[in-house]
């Protein structure tokens, strides 16, 4: 795989024309991400409009409810051909289970999407954690415990931070997805991301996957900012680990 193929772009757009301008702007993007906004705004049209152009597709719906209601709609999210979906670990182990079931019912025999589980959100800070949320753990130990949850529930992979995934990296087998959004080239502005390095940094430590937004779509020229990210990403020697993505 050509490291260009792991970065993966958001449709974070309000409108289905929008997102097809988008599309067609950045014509090499081989992945995108249908996240809360489109969805909300479109449904699963956006879907078949990336599938009936060969893209594919991760559909980032981070779910978090009781294990009846997520799993009643991962049935559903199983029909839509997928390649990737969201929930958050802290659904708790029952939940992340029963979801893992439910996409199989729903995929009826095809390949359901891979299931990656938030670990915690990468706009969140060390401090935000401990005084916001009142969680009694490091940073990074509490993202390891969400990712060893997500394991042992069976999942496919967990999304993570950039600051964290080489820790993942370790701790997971070596087959565990490990997709990071917060990435950041040094040229880019932070906005609201909170535990960010750069693309290069990122699939160094053990990415699979980059998510890359605003960097590319908010830039004033997206298409020269996606060949920036692309050739920074070119000149890394050993990209081993996207050899064990079958995505
Ligand atoms: O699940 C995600 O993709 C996600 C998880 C997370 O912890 N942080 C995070 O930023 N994301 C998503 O990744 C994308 C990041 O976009 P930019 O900040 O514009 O690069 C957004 O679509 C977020 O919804």
């Amino acid at each position: 795989m050509i490291a260009s193929e792991r970065i993966i772009v958001p449709l974070d757009v309000p409108t289905l024309d929008q997102a097809i301008a988008l599309i067609e702007l950045l014509p090499d993007v081989s992945f995108w991400k249908v996240g809360l906004e489109l969805f909300t705004s479109v449904g699963p049209r956006i879907l078949d409009v990336l599938k009936s152009r060969q893209k594919r597709v991760f559909l980032d719906l981070k779910f978090h409810d009781i294990p009846n209601t997520v799993g009643s709609a991962c049935r559903v999210a199983g029909t839509y051909g997928v390649d990737l979906l969201t929930i958050h670990a802290t659904c708790g182990k029952d939940c992340l289970m029963g979801a893992m079931d439910a996409l199989f019912q729903g995929a009826s025999g095809a390949a359901p999407p891979k299931l990656i589980a938030i670990t915690l959100l990468t706009s969140i800070s060390a401090r935000d954690l401990a005084f916001d949320l009142k969680i009694p753990l490091e940073l990074p130990e509490f993202a390891l415990q969400m990712a060893l949850l997500a394991e042992n529930a069976g999942l496919d992979g967990v999304v993570c931070s950039p600051q964290e995934v080489a820790q993942l990296r370790e701790s997971c087998r070596p087959d565990f997805l490990l997709v990071c959004p917060g990435v950041r080239p040094v040229w880019a502005n932070k906005d609201d991301q909170k535990r960010s390095l750069s693309p290069v940094q990122a699939l160094q430590s053990g990415a699979d996957y980059l998510v890359i937004g605003r960097p590319i779509t908010a830039a004033t020229d997206p298409l020269s900012a996606w060949a920036k990210i692309c050739e920074e990403l070119g000149s890394i020697q050993n990209l081993s680990s996207a050899e064990k993505v079958h995505l």
